[in-house]
């Protein structure tokens, strides 16, 4: 049973773990599957790894499915990483998203809980992300299929504009719609890569690094604004005129349209600078009756409504009365911030990237925001004894840490500073339960309430407000 490569047979998946594998208990052994299966499937699983008390592999075969499965709706599902749940029913999907911030808190917190709220889930369950970035590649992914449907003469390399397929980097499978983003988006991408094939315009090859065309990223965003930035290998003068000049013509309802070169390995465009062809060089959108200035760099929450209800319940949660010094830490562009400001009596915000503490700026004074401060730097070195005095003790302190959590030394600067509230935003519950468990030295976890951003994946955002126990939070 302890060798790897062993095919399990008949096993039948009962729930889901941590990032979005199924689970199943063999003998009391518990088995981690990937895969596309779900609760109610009984497949066949190949081990890759193999241990006393738990198994991790991949499904081979789907002998019975789920009565709970459902026909997914993208003709690229089961290739695409992108929406890896579609086979169940999104109520289906809310209940193991809730499922797993109660075990994951119960778990690794281990500390009494409050019972948690009903998880929020999303009024679009597609169509609500504001933001893809798509790849152009040579090489694109090709299934089985097609490679036995082209026959023995016909060279197997063709471009594609896309999604990376998981786990091979250098392959990209091509899209001909995406449901994640409204329109315009796949007018915008199928419109450049029908020009681009049809006018012999290289596509990037990724183990080579050659080529011209790299990346194209799309906002649509909620203002009716559509900002497009397409970044090239290098500059072509005649090629890029005519191809932006196409895409407008093509697709009006472009706003904004930047183009950027990367000559690098990378991808990232975060040390480049991107060049305006057309309209204002950003976009704007709204949360409320605030409005945030997105810049072809800048990081906002991928899903606007559903970013606005975590905003709301993190609003709520902080409880204010308009007499708190609000510290926001890992502030991103300060959009938490800014959305309670009217309610505090003072905002701090902390974040390492310095452009995202510029547009935190920005966007405070666009919102006529003036009791809003924010520092760039490293939160373990800002968040000092003299940072805390100079800028008053906080009554509330609202974090929003990456997914690895808080590092441990901010923790117990967060136990020494010992605000009488904390709000604690997670994008991955598991290293929130973690740092939740080291906060309970002082603080009970009074409110738990889980936000869907992501339809049918398996990510989940999780608000919890901590109470200090020698504090009444009954006003
Ligand atoms: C989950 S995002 C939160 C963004 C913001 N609260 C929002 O809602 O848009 C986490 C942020 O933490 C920042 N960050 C990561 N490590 C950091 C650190 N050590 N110190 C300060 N900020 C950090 C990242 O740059 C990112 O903007």
């Amino acid at each position: 049973m302890r060798k790897k490569n062993v095919v399990l047979t008949d096993v039948p998946v009962t729930g889901y773990a941590a990032e979005g594998k199924a689970l199943a208990k063999i003998d009391g052994k518990v088995i981690f599957i990937e895969g596309g299966v779900m609760p109610g499937d009984v497949v066949d699983v190949r081990l890759s790894k193999n241990k006393k008390d738990w198994a991790e592999g991949k499904a081979t075969t789907i002998h019975t499915y789920s009565p709970d499965r459902v026909e997914p709706f993208c003709e690229h599902f089961g290739l695409c990483g992108g929406c890896k749940w579609q086979m169940m029913p999104y109520s289906l999907q809310l209940q193991y998203k809730q499922q797993q911030v109660q075990d994951h808190l119960s778990r690794i917190g281990r500390m009494p809980l409050p019972e948690m709220n009903p998880i929020l889930g999303s009024e679009l369950t597609e169509k609500y992300r504001n933001k893809l970035e798509f790849t152009f590649s040579n090489k694109a992914y090709l299934t089985t299929e097609e490679i036995a449907a082209a026959g023995d003469g016909e060279i197997m390399q063709r471009s594609a504009l896309g999604f990376h397929v998981p786990r091979l980097f250098d392959k990209v499978l091509d899209i001909n719609t995406c449901y994640l983003q409204d329109e315009p988006t796949n007018l915008i991408r199928n419109t450049i890569k029908e020009y681009a094939l049809a006018n012999n315009l290289p596509f990037y090859d990724i183990r080579n690094h050659e080529g011209w065309l790299r990346n194209l990223v799309i906002r649509v965003l909620r203002t009716g604004e559509v900002m497009v930035n397409l970044v090239l290998h290098h500059e072509s003068k005649e090629e890029r005129i005519a191809l932006l000049d196409h895409l407008l013509a093509k697709v009006p309802s472009i706003t904004t349209l930047l183009y950027t070169f990367n000559p690098k390995k990378n991808d990232s465009i975060f040390d480049l600078e991107p060049k305006v062809y057309f309209g204002k060089g950003y976009a704007e959108e709204r949360l409320e009756d605030f409005t945030f200035k997105i810049g072809p760099k800048s990081f906002f929450q991928t899903n606007t409504h559903q970013g606005e209800r975590l905003y709301q319940v993190t609003r709520d949660f902080a409880g204010l009365t308009g007499n708190e010094v609000v510290y926001d830490l890992y502030c991103g562009t300060g959009s938490i911030g800014i959305f309670v400001s009217r309610m505090a009596k003072k905002v701090i915000g902390i974040e390492l990237i310095k452009e995202a503490i510029d547009d935190a700026i920005e966007n405070a004074d666009r919102n006529d925001v003036k009791n809003a401060q924010f520092y760039a730097g490293d939160v373990i070195d800002i968040c000092d004894d003299a940072f805390f005095a100079a800028h008053g003790a906080p009554d509330v302190i609202i974090t929003d840490p990456p997914r690895a959590g808080m590092h441990e030394k901010l923790v117990q600067k967060l136990l020494e500073i010992a605000a009488p509230k904390i709000v604690y935003v997670s994008c991955n519950p598991a290293t929130q339960a973690r740092d939740l468990a080291l906060l309970h030295e002082k603080y009970t976890v009074e409110k738990i309430q889980p936000v869907d951003m992501f339809p049918h994946t398996h990510h989940i955002e999780n608000v919890v407000l901590l109470k200090r126990r020698d504090t009444d939070l009954t006003s």
